[in-house]
């Protein structure tokens, strides 16, 4: 049962890790730099804040739709495209939506309602685009084209992009044989497989690395979550699991009852004295002379089912399996008796050890006993042998 060790410093590292991409080395270079701080709004998010992936994502599709819309234009301009009224009006809203979405992230608008904006947008221009041509069938498949790509590649990367691959296969194969525009010059059809090919194909590119990032972002959070249920369940001075974990592993143990033949046991003990130890030798002192406690109890009690406890203060504990009540005074003994050979001073005098006193507690097989139960019954016979004396042990069963 001994759990593996603290893993503070662990968890540190995966906390930086997970801002430490975010904000770029001096060593990298200026634009480096621009380009970060471009994809981030100015540095505004950092890799830990939920909007960082959606506000990078909106930032680049919203520059690439720039190049691709004020290309186009161009290509109008300079007369390799056709100079249809719903080519240029489309390719200067493209231009103006990609424009506000930098703009708009810039300025702090809602990462949502951007986002949305966005897609809207995007799902509008090709139904338009359907409506006006509605004499191209390929125009038509294209709002479907669409989501279905997106399914695909939210759901599974590679299928996503193979499907992303064939369905821009097949309308650029559709658009060469002439089940497109129903103008064939070269010109049209080469702007048309252009469109098709660089719009899915950034589309792709845009999922493919969402999904990417998200399953990064999810996978360290995840070993971050690991790590704060190891701190949680541990004492920071010593590294013994504490009170919480004890709770629960002596509830556990105790319904294991019936699958293991040996006695259950729980053994309690606190320091003696312990008040006028940290009178006399102050409180640091105090504290190692607690973590000197905690490796003995780890030593004395090394087999990989036992499982030792701060429960806060000078109050430590022991679960441990016994063959009988006999093993179990044995290992009483020999605890108390390495604590008392550690030759750590007592408050009492220059020539008396320091001493620690115990209650064990012996669970049989029939008990019905209840984890409170169990510890009541410990912490009774501990202050027991308090009263006794000290520097002692008492069992007793349940
Ligand atoms: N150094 C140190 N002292 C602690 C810590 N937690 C509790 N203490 C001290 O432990 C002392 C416990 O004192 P008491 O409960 O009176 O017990 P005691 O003096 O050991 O007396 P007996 O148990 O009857 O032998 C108090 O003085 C607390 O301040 C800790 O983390 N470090």
């Amino acid at each position: 049962m001994q759990k593996p060790e603290n893993g503070g410093s662990e968890l540190s590292r995966t906390l930086t890790g997970l801002g430490a991409d975010s904000v770029p080395d001096r060593a990298d270079g200026a634009w480096y730099r621009y380009w970060h701080g471009f994809l981030t709004s100015g540095g505004r998010t950092t890799e830990e804040c939920p909007d960082y992936l959606r506000i990078t994502l909106l930032n680049l599709a919203g520059a690439a739709s720039v190049v691709v819309w004020t290309l186009s234009l161009f290509l109008v301009f300079l007369g390799p495209l056709e100079a249809t009224l719903e080519r240029v009006i489309l390719d200067l809203a493209g231009l103006l939506v990609s424009i506000g979405i930098i703009v708009s992230l810039r300025l702090g608008a809602p990462v949502v309602v951007v986002a949305q904006a966005a897609h809207g947008f995007l799902f509008l221009a090709l139904l338009s685009l359907a409506i006006i041509r509605v004499d191209n069938p390929l125009m038509l498949a294209l709002p479907l084209v669409y989501p279905a790509m997106a399914f695909l590649l939210l759901d599974d990367i590679r299928r996503g992009i193979a499907g992303t691959l064939l369905m821009t296969a097949v309308l650029n194969i559709a658009i060469s044989a002439g089940l497109g525009p129903a103008t064939r010059d070269s010109a049209t059809l080469f702007g048309g497989a252009l469109t098709v090919t660089t719009g899915m194909g950034f589309q792709a590119v845009v999922v493919a690395l969402y999904v990417h990032h998200r399953k990064r972002v999810m996978s360290r959070l995840r070993a971050v979550s690991e790590q704060l249920a190891i701190l949680a369940s541990r004492d920071p001075l010593t590294g013994l699991y504490n009170r919480r974990s004890f709770i629960r592993d002596l509830q556990r143990e105790l319904s294991r009852r019936e699958r293991d033949e040996r006695q259950l046991a729980l053994l309690l003990f606190d320091v003696d004295r312990f008040k006028a130890y940290n009178d006399r030798f102050g409180h640091p002192q105090g504290d190692r002379l607690l973590k000197r406690l905690a490796d003995v109890a780890r030593e004395v009690f090394c087999r990989g089912e036992d499982v030792a406890f701060r429960l806060g203060g000078e109050e430590f504990a022991v679960i441990f399996r016994t063959e009988d009540s006999t093993q179990a005074a044995d290992m009483a003994d020999r605890l108390l008796t390495i604590i008392e050979d550690l030759g750590e001073p007592a408050p009492a005098g220059p020539n008396a050890s320091l001493t620690v006193s115990a209650g064990l507690c012996l669970v049989d097989g029939e008990s019905q006993s209840t984890a409170s139960q169990v510890y009541n019954r410990a912490d009774e016979a501990l202050y027991h042998a308090k009263k006794l004396g000290r520097a002692r042990w008492i069992c007793v069963s349940c």
